[in-house]
Protein backbone atom coordinates (compact mmCIF):
# COMPACT_ATOMS: atom_id res chain seq x y z
CA UNK A 1 0.00 0.00 0.00
CA UNK A 2 1.54 3.16 -0.85
CA UNK A 3 0.57 6.34 0.96
CA UNK A 4 1.62 9.84 0.05
CA UNK A 5 1.00 12.90 2.13
CA UNK A 6 0.78 16.29 1.03
CA UNK A 7 0.74 19.18 3.79
CA UNK A 8 1.78 23.05 3.83
CA UNK A 9 3.44 24.23 7.41
CA UNK A 10 5.07 27.46 8.20
CA UNK A 11 5.66 27.12 11.53
CA UNK A 12 6.63 23.75 11.62
CA UNK A 13 3.64 21.40 13.48
CA UNK A 14 1.78 20.03 10.32
CA UNK A 15 5.50 19.13 8.93
CA UNK A 16 5.80 17.53 12.52
CA UNK A 17 2.74 15.45 12.11
CA UNK A 18 3.26 14.86 8.37
CA UNK A 19 6.90 13.64 8.90
CA UNK A 20 5.94 11.05 12.17
CA UNK A 21 2.97 9.71 9.42
CA UNK A 22 5.40 9.10 6.68
CA UNK A 23 7.93 7.20 8.81
CA UNK A 24 4.74 5.28 10.35
CA UNK A 25 3.53 4.50 6.87
CA UNK A 26 6.78 4.71 4.78
CA UNK A 27 5.03 7.29 2.74
CA UNK A 28 6.33 10.11 0.42
CA UNK A 29 6.30 13.96 1.53
CA UNK A 30 4.91 16.17 -0.64
CA UNK A 31 5.65 20.00 1.21
CA UNK A 32 3.33 22.28 -0.78
CA UNK A 33 5.41 26.25 -0.13
CA UNK A 34 2.95 29.42 -0.55
CA UNK A 35 4.72 31.69 -3.33
CA UNK A 36 3.97 34.11 -1.10
CA UNK A 37 6.41 33.54 1.23
CA UNK A 38 4.65 35.71 4.18
CA UNK A 39 6.36 37.04 6.87
CA UNK A 40 5.29 36.27 10.39
CA UNK A 41 2.72 39.49 10.23
CA UNK A 42 2.17 39.18 6.94
CA UNK A 43 0.67 35.24 7.72
CA UNK A 44 -1.81 37.53 9.85
CA UNK A 45 -2.48 40.72 8.02
CA UNK A 46 -2.41 38.63 4.82
CA UNK A 47 -2.67 35.00 4.51
CA UNK A 48 -5.97 34.80 7.64
CA UNK A 49 -8.19 37.18 5.41
CA UNK A 50 -7.31 35.11 2.19
CA UNK A 51 -7.84 31.83 4.57
CA UNK A 52 -11.00 33.25 5.26
CA UNK A 53 -12.41 33.79 1.72
CA UNK A 54 -10.89 30.37 0.70
CA UNK A 55 -9.00 31.89 -1.51
CA UNK A 56 -6.07 29.51 -3.46
CA UNK A 57 -2.30 30.93 -2.81
CA UNK A 58 0.23 29.93 -5.95
CA UNK A 59 1.75 27.28 -4.83
CA UNK A 60 4.91 25.00 -5.75
CA UNK A 61 4.79 22.56 -7.27
CA UNK A 62 2.06 23.67 -9.31
CA UNK A 63 0.57 20.47 -10.11
CA UNK A 64 0.85 17.33 -7.58
CA UNK A 65 0.63 13.71 -9.12
CA UNK A 66 -0.83 11.46 -7.22
CA UNK A 67 -1.90 8.88 -9.42
CA UNK A 68 0.56 6.39 -8.35
CA UNK A 69 -0.67 6.22 -4.49
CA UNK A 70 -3.14 4.26 -2.62
CA UNK A 71 -3.82 6.55 0.23
CA UNK A 72 -3.09 10.38 -0.03
CA UNK A 73 -3.11 12.24 3.57
CA UNK A 74 -3.43 16.12 3.03
CA UNK A 75 -2.26 17.77 6.70
CA UNK A 76 -2.99 21.81 7.03
CA UNK A 77 -2.22 24.40 9.46
CA UNK A 78 -5.60 26.27 10.97
CA UNK A 79 -5.69 29.96 9.63
CA UNK A 80 -9.24 31.85 11.27
CA UNK A 81 -10.44 28.85 11.41
CA UNK A 82 -10.05 27.24 7.42
CA UNK A 83 -7.20 25.49 5.59
CA UNK A 84 -4.51 27.40 4.59
CA UNK A 85 -4.92 29.27 1.05
CA UNK A 86 -1.69 26.84 -0.38
CA UNK A 87 -4.15 23.66 0.76
CA UNK A 88 -6.92 25.07 -1.37
CA UNK A 89 -4.54 25.31 -4.15
CA UNK A 90 -3.25 22.21 -3.53
CA UNK A 91 -6.78 19.97 -3.66
CA UNK A 92 -7.13 21.64 -6.45
CA UNK A 93 -3.63 20.85 -7.97
CA UNK A 94 -4.01 17.05 -7.18
CA UNK A 95 -3.57 14.74 -10.12
CA UNK A 96 -5.28 11.40 -10.26
CA UNK A 97 -6.93 11.92 -7.17
CA UNK A 98 -10.79 10.51 -8.68
CA UNK A 99 -11.55 7.69 -6.42
CA UNK A 100 -8.35 7.47 -3.94
CA UNK A 101 -8.54 6.80 0.01
CA UNK A 102 -7.97 10.10 1.48
CA UNK A 103 -7.02 10.84 4.73
CA UNK A 104 -7.35 14.59 6.29
CA UNK A 105 -5.81 16.28 9.30
CA UNK A 106 -4.98 19.67 10.63
CA UNK A 107 -3.21 21.59 13.40
CA UNK A 108 -4.32 24.63 15.71
CA UNK A 109 -3.75 26.37 18.43
CA UNK A 110 -7.03 24.79 19.56
CA UNK A 111 -10.04 26.09 18.02
CA UNK A 112 -9.54 24.42 14.21
CA UNK A 113 -13.36 25.86 13.00
CA UNK A 114 -14.39 23.78 10.20
CA UNK A 115 -11.10 23.57 8.59
CA UNK A 116 -11.56 19.51 8.30
CA UNK A 117 -15.22 19.38 7.21
CA UNK A 118 -14.01 21.93 4.42
CA UNK A 119 -10.98 19.98 3.53
CA UNK A 120 -13.46 16.78 3.30
CA UNK A 121 -16.18 18.63 0.89
CA UNK A 122 -13.20 19.63 -1.32
CA UNK A 123 -11.95 16.48 -1.69
CA UNK A 124 -15.04 14.80 -2.28
CA UNK A 125 -15.82 17.63 -4.68
CA UNK A 126 -12.81 16.14 -6.55
CA UNK A 127 -14.17 12.89 -6.43
CA UNK A 128 -11.40 11.36 -3.74
CA UNK A 129 -13.13 9.04 -0.85
CA UNK A 130 -12.38 10.59 2.41
CA UNK A 131 -11.90 8.06 5.27
CA UNK A 132 -11.49 10.36 7.95
CA UNK A 133 -10.20 13.02 10.06
CA UNK A 134 -7.98 14.36 12.94
CA UNK A 135 -7.36 17.45 14.45
CA UNK A 136 -4.42 18.30 16.43
CA UNK A 137 -3.81 21.20 19.13
CA UNK A 138 0.20 22.05 19.06
CA UNK A 139 0.42 19.83 21.71
CA UNK A 140 -0.85 16.99 20.40
CA UNK A 141 1.72 17.36 17.38
CA UNK A 142 4.23 15.56 20.03
CA UNK A 143 1.57 13.05 21.30
CA UNK A 144 2.02 9.45 20.20
CA UNK A 145 -1.13 8.21 20.37
CA UNK A 146 -2.68 11.16 18.15
CA UNK A 147 -0.31 10.73 15.58
CA UNK A 148 -1.15 7.25 15.95
CA UNK A 149 -5.44 7.43 15.64
CA UNK A 150 -3.84 9.49 12.52
CA UNK A 151 -1.93 6.57 11.28
CA UNK A 152 -4.37 3.79 12.17
CA UNK A 153 -6.97 5.89 9.27
CA UNK A 154 -3.96 5.37 6.78
CA UNK A 155 -2.96 1.82 7.54
CA UNK A 156 -5.57 0.08 9.62
CA UNK A 157 -3.40 -2.26 12.23
CA UNK A 158 -4.37 -5.81 12.04
CA UNK A 159 -6.85 -6.72 15.05
CA UNK A 160 -4.31 -8.13 18.08
CA UNK A 161 -5.25 -12.08 18.33
CA UNK A 162 -4.19 -11.75 22.10
C1 LIG B 1 -2.31 33.41 10.24
C2 LIG B 1 -2.64 32.42 11.32
C3 LIG B 1 -3.96 32.19 11.66
C4 LIG B 1 -4.27 31.24 12.66
N1 LIG B 1 -5.58 31.00 12.95
C5 LIG B 1 -5.89 30.06 13.89
C6 LIG B 1 -7.26 29.75 14.20
O1 LIG B 1 -8.22 30.28 13.61
N2 LIG B 1 -7.50 28.84 15.16
C7 LIG B 1 -6.49 28.20 15.85
O2 LIG B 1 -6.76 27.40 16.71
N3 LIG B 1 -5.19 28.44 15.55
C8 LIG B 1 -4.86 29.35 14.59
N4 LIG B 1 -3.54 29.60 14.28
C9 LIG B 1 -2.50 28.74 14.89
C10 LIG B 1 -2.06 27.65 13.90
O3 LIG B 1 -3.18 26.96 13.36
C11 LIG B 1 -1.16 26.59 14.54
O4 LIG B 1 -0.05 27.19 15.16
C12 LIG B 1 -0.73 25.56 13.50
O5 LIG B 1 -0.23 24.42 14.16
C13 LIG B 1 0.35 26.11 12.56
O6 LIG B 1 0.77 25.10 11.68
P1 LIG B 1 2.26 25.09 11.10
O7 LIG B 1 3.22 25.16 12.26
O8 LIG B 1 2.38 23.79 10.38
O9 LIG B 1 2.40 26.26 10.18
C14 LIG B 1 -3.22 30.53 13.31
C15 LIG B 1 -1.88 30.80 12.96
C16 LIG B 1 -1.58 31.72 11.96
C17 LIG B 1 -0.15 31.96 11.59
Amino acid sequence: MSVCIVYHSETGNTRTVAARVARETGGNLIEVKDLAGYSKAGMYLKGAPKAMRGEKADIEPAVIDVSGYDTIVIGSPVWAFNPTPAINAAVAALQGIEGKRTVVFCTSGGMPGRTLETVQAMLTERGAIVRGAVSFTERDVQKTEMVNALVDLVRPRPVSSV
